[in-house]
Order: C-alpha cells, then structure tokens, then sequence
C-alpha cells in the first residue's frame, strides 16, 4: 500500500520538492532581510529621531581624537539642583554642575584662564544669586564654588588657582564669587597683583539686614551662641556697637572700599543693590552685563518670581518652563530682633553709609 501510494507519488516528487526548497530559502531570504532592516532602521531611529547624543560609552569607545570630539556619556542625565548650591566648599573641590550654568560644549574645549571677573562680596549681600544669574550668559563662565584664593588659599599659587576655573572661550569671561574678599585686608593689593584690569563686583545690602541675615545663618549652624543683641554692642545703654564682631564689621562698607580705591579706580568696581537685585533682577543684571561689556543677553524674561519662596527664580532660557530657585539657606525667614536695637544699629551704620554713598555716587536707600 504505502509502496503504491510512493509509487503513484513517484515521478512528481523531485518537482515538488525542488519547489519546497525553493520556497523554503525564499523565505528565509526575505526573513533575513527584513531582519537586517529593521535593526539598520532601529538604529538611525534611535540617533536621529530620539537625538541621542554622540557620546562615548567608556574608555575604549575611540582613540583620542574621539575623545575630543565626542562628549563623554552622562550615565546619570542632567544633574538634579538648585543654582544655590553650598558654598565655601573645600578648595579645589570639582565645581557642581548647576541650573543655569552654561555649557560651551565640550568640557575638553577651551583653556583654563585666570578670572577677568570677580564677584568679591558682600557676604550675605546677594552674591549666589548674581552669580547664578549671569553664568546663564553664553560669554560668561564660572566657577561654582567659593575658592578663596585671595584669602585662605593665597599659598597655593596662580597656577593652583587657574586650575580650579572652568573652560573658556577666547570670547569668555571667566567669573568667580568669594564674599569674604571685600573684608580681607590682602585681597585688592593681591588682586591687582594677578591683574590690574581685574573687574570688581560688590554685591551690597542694606547693613543692618545683612548683619541679622549673617546671624541667622551662624544660628543655624550654631544654636548654642549668643543673641544678636548680646553679640552687636559692648554696651547697650551707652550705644557702644562691637565692631570686632564680624557681622557688623562687614557692614561699614565705607571703611572696606577705601583699601580697594588704593588699587583700583572706582569705574572698574561695580555696585549691585542686593535690595533692586530681589525687586528688579533684570535691571540690575543688564547693569552688571554692561559693566562686564557683554550683550544684554539675560533680561526679564529669565525671571519669574515665586510668591512662595518670595524671590525672583531663574528661568535658564527664556522660554524655560521651569523655574529653578535658590536653595533653603537663600532667603531664610530671620531671626526676630528687638525694632529699637534695629533703630541703634541704623543709627551706627548711618555715617558710613552716607560716606559709601558720597563715595560711589549712588544712594541705596538704607536711610
Ligand atoms: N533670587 C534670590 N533668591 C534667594 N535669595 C536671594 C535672591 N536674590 C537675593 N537673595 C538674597 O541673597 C542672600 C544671600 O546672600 P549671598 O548669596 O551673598 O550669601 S553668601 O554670602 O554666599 O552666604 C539671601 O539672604 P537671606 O534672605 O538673609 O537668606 C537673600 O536675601
């Protein structure tokens, strides 16, 4: 039986198998190629649809030439912050990344060049948000954190200091921010020492808030210390103020300028109103932007300002939907202070204000 129905299939089968065969590799051949372009397809889709960027996944990826021309994989994404990120880090330490920081492509291109630009107070002035506001600028670049080159770090030498800065540009201005200079008897004479032509910007604010702003931040820290009352007068009654204590020194601003007119004329020091600074961000920062002759680039739009936290908030572009504010330890809620002890200290501060006014022709309205 099975033999007839062999036999009876006998002289068809090496057609129908040749057909088989045939349509078997048809198959497979259309398998494969659909396979390989569907992978192709992937491929392309991934890189220019989803615009992945051409990064470098490790050592190994490419010689160095690729090394230069590719930007490095961030495994991590963008780095989650608030342009106030912590200050007075420790020397040298990498500067973070942070929102509203601008990015000149590749880490790698550029040259590290000693600062054309320093930002050298006042403590508790507004200095964090000058910086974070005019480092959205594409000519401006800075470093993040505090160096303290011109104080606490002046022994490690200008090469030390070129190090820490970021990258820059022929065209770029590099910028740091260090407070405590403005109060530091060295730092204009060693200033002028790296350059003459150094640009100087003082972020100032009404003294008598800053001193409180600068106890509550010391409060913060250190819950055990005295009052603001105790630490501000030698003696109360009488009006004796204690200008050793560190919060009021700082505030006689007149006294700190005249060491920095010894080496600098006034029209390379420019004045930032730490009051117009939260009420008009914009203003102010085409003001600084004209001093550091670059086009007014970051204007009203790059500001919004939150009813909550109570200050402006940096927008990185202008069209940016998002925000981004300070961190917490910008714009505390203050300690309470007794009004007649602020009275006192407004009557202290009252003739080296006027003199600091008379002296950069401009009045802040601290009266
Ligand atoms: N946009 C915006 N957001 C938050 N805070 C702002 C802003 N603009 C100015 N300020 C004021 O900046 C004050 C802190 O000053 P500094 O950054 O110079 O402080 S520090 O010396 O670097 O510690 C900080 O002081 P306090 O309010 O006492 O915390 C703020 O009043």
């Amino acid at each position: 039986m099975a033999y007839r129905v062999l036999g009876r299939a006998g002289p068809a089968q090496p057609r129908r198998a040749r057909r088989l065969l045939f349509a078997f590799t048809l198959s497979l051949s259309c398998t494969y190629l659909c396979y390989s372009l569907l992978c192709c397809c992937d491929d392309l889709g991934q890189s220019r649809l989803l615009g992945a960027p051409r990064c470098l996944r490790g050592p190994g990826a490419g010689g160095q030439k690729l090394l230069q021309e590719s930007r490095p994989c961030d495994p991590s994404g963008p780095t989650p912050g608030e342009p106030g990120a912590p200050s007075a880090p420790a020397a040298g330490a990498p500067s973070p990344r942070l929102a509203g920081a601008n990015h000149s492509g590749s880490p790698k291109l550029g040259t590290k060049r000693l600062p054309q630009a320093l930002i050298v107070g006042v403590k508790k002035g507004g200095t964090r948000a000058v910086l974070e506001f005019i480092r959205v600028h594409p000519d401006v670049r800075a470093l993040g954190t505090e160096p303290h080159f011109f104080d606490r770090n002046y022994g490690r030498g200008l090469d030390w200091y070129r190090s820490l800065m970021p990258r820059t540009l022929e065209s770029q201005i590099t910028l740091e921010k260090t407070p405590s200079y403005f109060v530091t008897q060295e730092a204009p004479r060693r200033i002028f020492n790296m350059s003459r032509d150094t640009k100087l910007i003082v972020v100032v604010r009404n003294p008598v808030t800053r001193a409180i702003s600068d106890y509550t931040q010391t409060l913060s820290k250190k819950p055990d210390i005295p009052t603001f009352e105790g630490l501000s007068f030698r003696n109360r009654t009488l009006g004796l103020v204690d200008v050793s204590w560190n919060a009021i020194r700082i505030g006689m601003y007149a006294l700190h300028l005249e060491s920095w007119l010894r080496y600098f004329p006034l029209a390379q020091i420019h004045f930032v109103s730490g009051e117009r600074l939260i009420t008009d961000p914009a203003g102010e920062m085409g003001r600084v932007q004209d001093f550091l002759g670059i086009k007014r680039l970051i204007t009203d739009k790059h500001f919004y300002f939150n009813k909550t936290k109570g200050f402006p908030c940096l927008k990185k572009t202008e069209s940016s939907l998002l925000p981004r504010c300070l961190g917490k330890s910008k714009g505390r809620t203050h300690v309470q202070i007794d009004p007649e002890v602020i009275d006192q200290l407004r009557e202290f501060y009252r003739p080296y204000n006027i003199k600091f006014y008379e002296t950069v022709g401009q009045d802040f309205r601290w009266e």
